[in-house]
């Protein structure tokens, strides 16, 4: 098979960028068309996939990139009349209709077997304490271009946070610093906050405590997936240093050490509230919540870790014998999350915001005396990754699209390979 890796993405870069006339073999079957450069690395796909896949302007809205092809109108053992390689990719033809399906994007959506992938999927750089060394950086000035902004975004996609320096210590700056990257996200405690130690709203972040390490609304179906803060003042006392460590991290070492208990932290859901204010009392939907570590459902990958021990309601645990084993898992995920190489703690100073992952970065602050204001807002998940896939597209095309030219705006192609 390594030796097919190098062949053919030997030859599918040349069939892409040079239009060599190397075209692939393509072979019907039963209910499958098969295109491959030998009988040994041939992938299918099934003729029903294919015909529910065209993206010709009848069956898929240019503009709007929706479906218009009526799926249940397709017969179930639907046959191709023919099917052949042209130097665009491959040509269907269907009873009364043609289709063309480009190599890039059958080799990117091949699933019967998955081609090996042009495209390597973001790489996350796990980081313990020592990331002090050298954190995630950009300037205010530069995000306001969107070359600056595809910066701060991959920074964050990389490292599940990243400062920005230079940015006025104001709200309206600050605000504004948030809106680049999407629409502030609404909560209960307003858009754009701008709070201190005086229980304005019913939270502990509205006080001097100390806070530890944590994500925050674990009360919502759907966390927030960025979180911007930038401290505007702290005088007439100390501490409220803020404590950053990367879940991501943590989890890796929990599931190679204690593999019971990161299984433990992956299974069982933790019921969680905000119960703090009069007019609202939110817990996530289904009931009993949702477990700590979360994994998407296709790679297996971990995807989100939800932890906030003070916002943790009362287990409800349908076995007794879970209640032993809940304790034990969420010991060692605590001793993992506040050992010494995983606590990044670092002084916020007016001037410096930073945006941490929710869904990664779990942040947390030492307790503090005096008069402390930090402002900020929460981005939704969807926003955030939206303008990080559109600036993808726009600043790294050899990802997304067959245009290579850099100075081309790139029009989203029907053919985009999360369409
Ligand atoms: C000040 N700010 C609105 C950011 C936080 C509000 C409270 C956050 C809550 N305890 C949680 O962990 O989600
Ligand atoms: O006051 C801080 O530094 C952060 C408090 C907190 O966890 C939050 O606002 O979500
Ligand atoms: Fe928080």
């Amino acid at each position: 098979m390594l030796t097919l890796r190098p062949l053919f993405r030997h030859r599918l870069t040349r069939l892409l960028h040079s239009h060599s006339s190397d075209l692939p073999i393509v072979s019907l079957h039963e209910h499958k068309v098969a295109i491959g450069w030998n009988t040994q690395t041939l992938s299918k796909f099934h003729n029903i996939w294919l015909r529910d896949h065209c993206r010709c302007p009848s069956c898929f809205h240019p503009i709007t990139k929706q479906r218009l092809l009526n799926t249940f109108s397709i017969p179930p053992d639907i046959k191709p009349v023919s099917a052949r390689p042209v130097q665009d990719g491959l040509e269907v033809v269907w009873d009364g209709h043609t289709s063309l399906y480009p190599w890039s994007w059958l080799q990117t959506m091949s699933y019967d077997p998955k081609f090996p992938q042009m495209q390597q999927k973001s790489e996350k750089t796990l980081w313990g304490a020592k990331i002090h060394q050298r954190p995630p950086m950009v300037h205010y000035d530069q995000v306001m271009s969107d070359g600056g902004l595809y910066k701060w975004l991959t920074n964050i996609d990389q490292f599940g946070f990243c400062f920005v320096s230079g940015v006025p210590a104001t709200t309206e700056a600050t605000e504004e610093l948030s809106k680049r990257i999407g629409f502030i996200r609404e909560t209960q405690y307003g858009k754009f906050w701008d709070f201190t130690s005086d229980l304005a709203k019913g939270d502990t972040a509205y006080t001097t405590l100390a806070l530890g390490a944590h994500t925050d609304n674990t009360y919502f179906t759907d966390p927030c997936g960025l979180q911007l803060f930038h401290l505007l003042s702290h005088t007439e006392g100390s501490g409220g240093a803020t404590l950053l460590v990367d879940g991501f991290s943590v989890a890796a070492k929990l599931k190679q050490q204690h593999p019971d208990a990161y299984d433990v932290l992956s299974r069982l859901p933790v019921p969680a509230h905000a119960a703090g204010e009069a007019s609202s009392f939110y817990r996530p939907s289904p009931g009993c919540g949702y477990p700590v570590l979360q994994h998407d459902a296709n790679s297996g990958d971990l995807s989100t870790v939800r932890w906030n021990n003070d916002d943790r309601s009362v287990m409800s645990p349908s076995d007794p014998a879970i209640v032993d084993q809940w304790y034990n898992a969420i010991r060692l995920w605590n001793q993992f999350l506040t050992s010494a190489d995983a606590e990044y703690w670092v002084q916020l100073t007016p001037g410096t915001a930073v945006v941490v992952d929710n869904h990664r970065v779990l942040h947390g602050r030492s307790a503090f005396t005096g008069r402390r204001r930090m402002c900020g807002a929460y981005i939704g998940v969807d926003e955030y990754r939206s303008k990080l896939a559109v600036l993808t597209d726009k600043f790294d095309r050899g990802a997304n699209s067959e245009t290579s030219s850099a100075d081309v705006v790139v029009e989203r192609s029907v053919w985009h390979p999360a369409l």
